[in-house]
């Protein structure tokens, strides 16, 4: 299919239906990762455009409003985004590519799923109507108790920039099908397609004030976002360091937070492995995917050592075939990460490994054919000791490291050996095996002889320092929900607690 050439749209902040320029006027530029080019600009809030924001988001949801409509009646609008999404699905996909550097055919996969993650919130909406009051069997007939679900209220979304539009809809989908308002912060390094969507959500009339979008940076929008006492809620992804700063400011308010934050995920293979191609390249897609920029990417390959040679020279054979260009590329496979910050701190965490002495077998630095644009090649780093930071860290660019393992006790021991608990692969034909490993690996996602597929239907999160809360399927949901008891006295007897005063 032809890719459709785009210009970055002009916008303003997206409050309360309509675009508003920011109070103090400042904007920001938007950069495209594969040119180091400025092509935009978008709005940078600040604390009053929040607060405006939040106004509206109360208002929305106030009485009567969008937090008093029935799951169908949401249903039919998130149906309608679904729709529109779907309409404008290459030109979504070129705005992503340009403004985030994965590869088209890569963005415009997310933009898929972003449409089927609006259409399942619709149904789980939909059914939140015979859901969304339960009666409580108690052991008394004096009382009758039920559970109402209602929507939290006002929460905050802030996202980060590796999914920008999916990660987004994470958020943004369950907020709205539970009846919630929302004021998103998008990643100041991806924001484009964030922006649209507040477009999609004017253009099918969603409630205004149901969703309010304010492009900015973390400590000027975001910030004020956790902190604002009229914000009910906050859902955040993005890293550790970040996610510590949001839960110590919500917990002055006593605010619930959930956290989704970054890995160090381990993918562990053993030498009864029926197709070593097929196991390869679950190794290579679990971590240059989305030019390597995923919080749950297996970045630890843990080779059973009767294999490990044999197995690397194969990776490396896969690993020189992979094609980095241009994200508009047709098949390009590996773009540019996203900023010359995360180039340089990806470029650092490498230079590191090899001061510390490990081995850089492939990789490690800008592709000789691309000189312009934050590329790195895929590497992959051996004779890694568990000391080094390269082992430690979370490196979110395309880094892979090695360490060899004898015994199965040796590989839990290692896979765990992480202050992350997010994912963890094991590729191995012994399902007893991948069983018992699914029960010893301390984390919140496992895959079995694969790495990263991620489905809307079943519950997103981790552990440890990857953070709590679960997302997506049914859980989501729940993330915006208030679970409200509600206890009647049906008898027509006095409660007889206290000695009754002389009769009247
Ligand atoms: N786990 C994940 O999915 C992600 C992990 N990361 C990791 O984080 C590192 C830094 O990347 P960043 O984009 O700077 O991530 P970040 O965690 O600083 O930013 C994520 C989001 O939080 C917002 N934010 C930043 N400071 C804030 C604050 N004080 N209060 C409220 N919101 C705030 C940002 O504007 C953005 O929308 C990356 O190198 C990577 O290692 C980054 C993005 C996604
Ligand atoms: N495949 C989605 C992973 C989500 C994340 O990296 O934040
Ligand atoms: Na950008």
């Amino acid at each position: 299919m032809a890719i459709p050439n785009m210009q970055i749209p002009s916008r303003q902040l997206f409050i309360d239906g309509e675009w508003r320029e920011p109070v103090k006027k400042n904007r920001l530029p938007v950069i495209n990762p594969a040119t180091e080019e400025i092509i935009g600009y978008i709005p940078a809030a600040t604390a009053e455009d929040v607060d405006i924001a939040v106004k509206a988001a109360r208002r929305a949801h106030g009485r009567n409003g969008w937090g008093s409509t029935t799951g169908a009646q949401r249903a039919k609008f998130l149906r309608a985004i679904a729709a529109k999404v779907l309409e404008k699905r290459p030109e979504l996909a070129t705005l992503e590519t340009i403004d985030n550097g994965k590869p088209w055919f890569e963005a415009a996969s997310d933009i898929d799923d972003v449409v089927a993650c609006f259409e399942y919130y619709a149904d789980l909406a939909e059914a939140l109507d015979s859901k969304n009051k339960t009666e409580v069997k108690l052991h008394l007939d004096s009382f009758k108790t039920h559970v109402y679900k209602e929507p939290l209220g006002v929460v905050g979304l802030i996202t980060p920039w590796n999914y920008p539009l999916l990660m987004t809809t994470w958020k943004v989908a369950p907020a709205l099908a539970a009846g919630c308002a929302a004021v998103l912060k998008p990643s100041e390094l991806a924001s484009i397609t964030s922006l649209e969507l507040g477009e999609i959500c004017r253009e099918v009339g969603l409630p205004p004030g149901a969703l309010n979008i304010l492009t900015g940076l973390g400590h000027e929008a975001g910030s004020p976002l956790v902190s604002h006492p009229d914000v009910d809620k906050i859902a955040f992804t993005g890293s550790g360091p970040t996610g510590i700063k949001i839960m110590t400011a919500a917990a002055q308010l006593v605010k619930p937070v959930t956290l989704e934050l970054g890995g160090k995920s381990p993918i562990v293979v053993f030498d009864d492995i029926p197709n070593i191609d097929i196991a390869v390249e679950w190794t290579l897609f679990g971590c240059f995917w989305t030019n390597g920029q995923i919080c749950s990417a297996t970045s630890r390959l843990i080779i059973q050592d009767t294999i490990a040679s044999q197995f690397l020279d194969r990776l490396l054979e896969w690993t020189k075939n992979i094609k980095i260009s241009d994200p508009l590329e047709e098949d390009c496979k590996l773009g540019p990460v996203i900023s010359r910050g995360q180039y340089e701190k990806v470029l650092k965490l490498i230079s590191t490994a090899k001061n510390e002495g490990a081995t850089i077998l492939y990789g490690g630095e800008r592709p000789q054919h691309l000189k312009k644009g934050y590329y790195i090649q895929p590497t992959i780093i051996t004779d890694v000791d568990t000391s080094m930071e390269i082992w430690k860290e979370e490196v979110f660019g395309p880094v892979l490291c090695v360490k060899t393992f004898k015994t199965e006790e040796e590989a839990i021991e290692l896979a765990n050996d992480t202050k992350y608990g997010l994912g963890a692969a094991i590729l191995s034909k012994d399902l007893d095996r991948c069983e018992r490993f699914t029960k010893a690996f301390q984390s919140g996602i496992v895959w079995i002889n694969c790495s990263q597929p991620c489905f809307w239907q079943p519950p997103w999160g981790g552990k440890k320092r990857s953070g709590f809360g679960r997302e997506l399927g049914e859980w989501s949901l729940e993330n915006y929900l208030n679970i409200k008891q509600v206890t009647q006295y049906v008898s027509d007897e006095p409660w007889a607690f206290y000695k009754s005063p002389s009769k009247l």
